[in-house]
């Protein structure tokens, strides 16, 4: 076929899809065309060639078959989709047609321990449906929420790598494009979302009572899992069979934590996007990736149910108790493989001898994990249970047959043999023997045929083109028997078959082959029935990465000297020498008591900028969060009080708005606070109202303070500059004042020393200024500030100041805080007259010699309309 041939037919394949590229097999080659050509030599640092043919020329890039697997993988990591199509052989010569779409959501040969997930959202009847499959691991949950909201804080939750909007939610306001996610997103076929088809397509692949047994009722929730499938299935990765269970979840199991909260507490990256230095980075000593998967998973979706809390407490207390046992347990886990992973690559049908080699000995942990939790204070926990959980008898009969069946180091690839035991199949172990029988004879024959002829230089080799065959050197040609048939002249040698030596080339040809098929086929039933056995694998997996979070746990609580919380429900929140998990690992930590019960609901935290205010409020949020994940907490003594959802606002980062001001952020922040908070929440607010002019920021604050004690009634932390919110504490009587203690004053310009306790009563200023010096503002603006301080407090005015300031400058007009308004102040009077208009100013001197006394009424009142008509046409 001519270049022009097989770029138009590239084309015409890449019209088919939707995908962002194609690879089209060309022989050994997969090949890229024109501009995928020029891009994939971009991204993947690929050569690009010219294929020219009929006058034009085409970019083309290409890759070996067998290598395809990481260019895709590279491309797809990145977000890109990509179709492939094979070559097939027809009866005139051969075709191509496009045989899978590898897409992020789908992509099964990933290095990165965190958890893909695929996800789809859809509106049916008012309702939102959202499915979350990760094919890596075969987890596969559905819920379904009204509020928009809730679909955002989830997909933020799980980070899908690929977004599929169902046609009612694309155009929805609520859900902007992708959702919040930086993650492709893919509008797939509207069909596949209709709750009919999905509900079909549902029943057909996970049995037909499923939707009942998982108690998945809910349409949305339905047409989102349906769609999930569908696409999936589409795609034609085979991946399917790794989603063996359907889950649902109610949102009302977990923490609420919307999108913000999530971002604002640094969960699992900072505010800049770095994963070290946030709440995950810290805690985490994980030593499986499934393991990292979990914790991740506990620390996003804190639970509220009190029962489950105190069980995951139980045992990271009595990991915490028990370092010994708790090093062995690492140690045995440190021998795991991503169980979940190996099992869908089995049903995938991707794995190879290696992957089952790995599954056998992760299935060969079971034993010594087993021991490790029996022999020692951890068999007072509820961990016994957790690692009887999975079916460790069937668990270890399928570790035996894999033992039994697979060669100790067997080939990378499943169709050249050697993958399997001797003794695991007679008929196979035939094969090997008589292949074995042939072989010996063949490498017994250059010895042999050198003593029966007496040539010397005669050797038996093999290659490519020739087989078999008998070389000897050009000296010796003449001596060769005669039953040797030439086949080939070399310069110094020559080479020859015989009839026996071809009949058991063909017979080695033929064993070699058979054996080849046998163990493909042997390997495939084994595979099977792995494949067979994925859910226990996955229950095994699940079960190994809950211990290793677990212990995890435990070794943060034992390092860093933290305590186990007492949960109630519903409570107080009480800590006594409490500390920021994330700052107090790289400071000298400060430790500090709170106290929020329900005559004390409402603290309005108040203290100079830079003293620790949005420090301490994050501490109590965060040991809130760890208490319900089932973590101990950073502090000397802690009883967390069941909350159903943390809530913040803190300063937003500019770039986090997107375009929108960072006022308006703010504001819709707050109003999706006091919309959602119950009584049962907690609230964390930092400086609301500061993104405007202060008098709003004042009544916002004033107004949010009174709403959320009066109406909501949740525990909430308020940290605030604006000095007059304070007073709010003798009016409401669940707002209590605490402030952040400095010592020292900058009313002489003394330095304050930050002592980062948190005490009782608001605190008498802001020390606004002397942070101004500390950050380096140059001296005469800070030594203004100071003047204008102190005539702010003494006066409640200011006098504005024009060019020229100083000690000679002139004062021009003096702002009066109590009016809002400039004024004429006595202190400026000499200048009062300079700065008034003509008009006025006659009217004042014709003010001044007027005699009251001497003045009709009448007069007077003629006088006094006159001016003022004067003084209006001279506005
Ligand atoms: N208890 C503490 N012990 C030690 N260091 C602390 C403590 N609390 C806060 N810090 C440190 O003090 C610095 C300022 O803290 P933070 O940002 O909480 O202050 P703030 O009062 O909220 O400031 P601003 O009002 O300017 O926003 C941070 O670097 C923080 O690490």
């Amino acid at each position: 076929m001519t270049a022009d041939g097989i770029v138009g037919e590239f084309l015409a394949l890449k019209a088919e899809t939707d995908a962002d590229l194609l690879a089209m097999q060309c022989g050994d080659f997969y090949e890229f065309f024109a501009e995928d050509a020029e891009f994939v030599g971009d991204e993947l640092d690929l050569k690009v060639s010219e294929k020219s043919s009929h006058g034009s020329t085409y970019p083309m890039a290409g890759v070996p078959v067998d290598d395809l697997t990481p260019y895709l993988k590279a491309l797809v990591e990145r977000g890109y989709r990509v179709a492939v199509a094979d070559q097939y052989e027809t009866d005139d010569g051969h075709a191509r047609e496009i045989t899978r779409v590898v897409t992020p959501g789908t992509l099964l040969e990933t290095t990165d321990p965190t958890a893909r997930f695929l996800a789809a959202v859809v509106a049916v009847d008012g309702r939102y449906g959202l499915a979350l499959a990760d094919v890596t691991t075969g987890e596969f949950l559905v819920t379904t929420t009204d509020a928009a909201a809730e679909v955002r804080a989830e997909l933020h939750r799980f980070d899908p790598a690929e977004v599929l909007p169902g046609p009612t939610v694309r155009d929805d306001d609520s859900l902007p494009n992708g959702v919040g996610t930086d993650a492709p997103v893919i509008e797939y076929d509207d069909a596949a979302f209709a709750p009919g088809r999905a509900d079909r397509r549902l029943r057909e692949h996970f049995g037909e009572g499923v939707l009942d047994s998982v108690g998945l009722t809910d349409r949305a929730g339905v047409a989102a899992a349906g769609a999930v499938l569908a696409y999936v299935d589409e795609t034609g990765v085979g991946v399917l069979d790794a989603l063996t269970r359907l889950g649902t979840y109610d949102t009302g199991d977990h923490l609420d934590l919307d999108a913000t909260t999530q971002r604002n507490l640094e969960l699992t990256e900072t505010m800049h996007g770095e994963r070290e230095g946030s709440l995950l980075a810290t805690v985490d000593h994980t030593v499986t990736s499934a393991g990292g998967r979990r914790l991740r998973e506990w620390l996003t979706r804190p639970r509220r149910d009190r029962d489950v809390i105190d069980r995951r407490l139980d045992s990271v207390a009595a990991f915490a108790e028990a370092a010994l046992a708790r090093d062995r347990v690492r140690e045995v886990l440190d021998d795991a493989y991503d169980l979940e992973r190996l099992a869908a690559r089995a049903t995938s049908g991707s794995a190879d001898a290696t992957d089952l080699l790995s599954i056998r000995d992760t299935l060969d942990t079971l034993p010594a994990l087993a021991d490790a939790v029996a022999d020692s204070r951890l068999a007072e926990s509820p961990l016994p249970g957790i690692v009887d959980r999975p079916d460790r008898e069937t668990a270890a009969s399928l570790r035996a047959e894999l033992d039994a069946a697979l060669a100790p180091d067997p080939p990378g690839t499943v169709t050249e043999g050697g993958l399997f035991r001797r003794g695991y199949d007679d008929e196979l172990d035939d094969l090997i023997d008589r292949y074995e029988e042939a072989r010996g004879w063949l490498d017994g024959l250059a010895d042999r045929e050198k003593a029966r002829t007496g040539i010397t230089h005669l050797q038996v080799d093999r290659n490519k083109t020739d087989g078999y065959y008998i070389q000897v050197g050009n000296s010796e040609t003449d001596a060769v028997p005669e039953e040797y048939r030439e086949i080939k002249t070399l310069k110094n040698s020559k080479r020859y078959t015989t009839d026996e030596l071809a009949e058991r080339e063909r017979e080695v040809l033929r064993l070699e082959e058979a054996r080849g098929d046998l163990e493909y086929e042997l390997f495939g039933e084994l595979r099977d029935r792995v494949a067979g056995h994925a859910e226990l694998l996955q229950d095994v997996g699940r079960m190994l990465a809950t211990v290793d979070a677990l212990a995890s746990l435990a070794t943060h609580a034992a390092s860093q000297d933290w305590t186990r919380p007492e949960v109630v429900e519903p409570g107080p929140l009480v800590v006594e020498a409490g500390r920021h998990p994330v700052v107090e690992t790289t400071t000298d930590f400060v430790p500090n008591d709170l106290h929020l019960d329900s005559d004390r609901g409402f603290l309005l935290v108040t203290g100079p900028n830079m003293s620790g205010k949005s420090t301490y409020m994050r501490q109590a949020a965060l040991i809130v969060l760890l208490a319900q994940a089932g973590s101990f907490v950073p502090a000397r003594t802690a009883t967390v009080g069941v909350v159903d959802g943390i809530y913040t606002r803190v300063g937003a980062l500019d770039e986090l708005a997107g375009g929108r001001s960072t006022f308006m952020v703010e504001m819709e922040e707050l109003s999706n606070i006091l919309h959602s908070a119950t009584e049962e929440s907690l609230v964390v607010l930092d400086e609301v109202g500061r993104g405007t002019a202060t008098y709003d920021g004042i009544s916002i604050a004033w107004a949010t303070t009174e709403y959320i004690h009066n109406e909501v009634g949740c525990k909430c932390l308020f940290a605030t500059h604006y000095h007059e919110l304070t007073a709010l504490a003798d009016h409401l009587p669940r707002v209590e004042n605490v402030h952040v203690a400095v010592a020292g004053d900058d009313d002489e310009d003394g330095d304050i020393t930050f002592l980062r306790t948190v005490e009782e009563g608001p605190t008498d200023r802001s020390y606004g200024v002397h942070v101004a010096e500390l950050a380096g503002v140059p001296a005469p603006v800070v030594d203004r500030s100071r003047d204008v301080l102190d005539r702010l407090r003494e006066d409640r005015a200011i006098e504005a100041r024009g060019a020229g300031t100083g000690d000679g400058g002139t004062t021009q007009a003096v702002f009066d805080l109590g009016s809002g308004d400039f004024r004429t102040d006595g202190t400026a009077a000499a200048d009062d007259a300079a700065t008034l208009d003509p008009t006025t100013e006659t009217v004042l001197a014709e003010l001044r010699e007027t005699s009251v006394a001497e003045t009709s009424p009448v007069d007077l009142m003629t006088r006094v309309r006159e001016w003022q008509d004067r003084l209006d046409d001279g506005d």
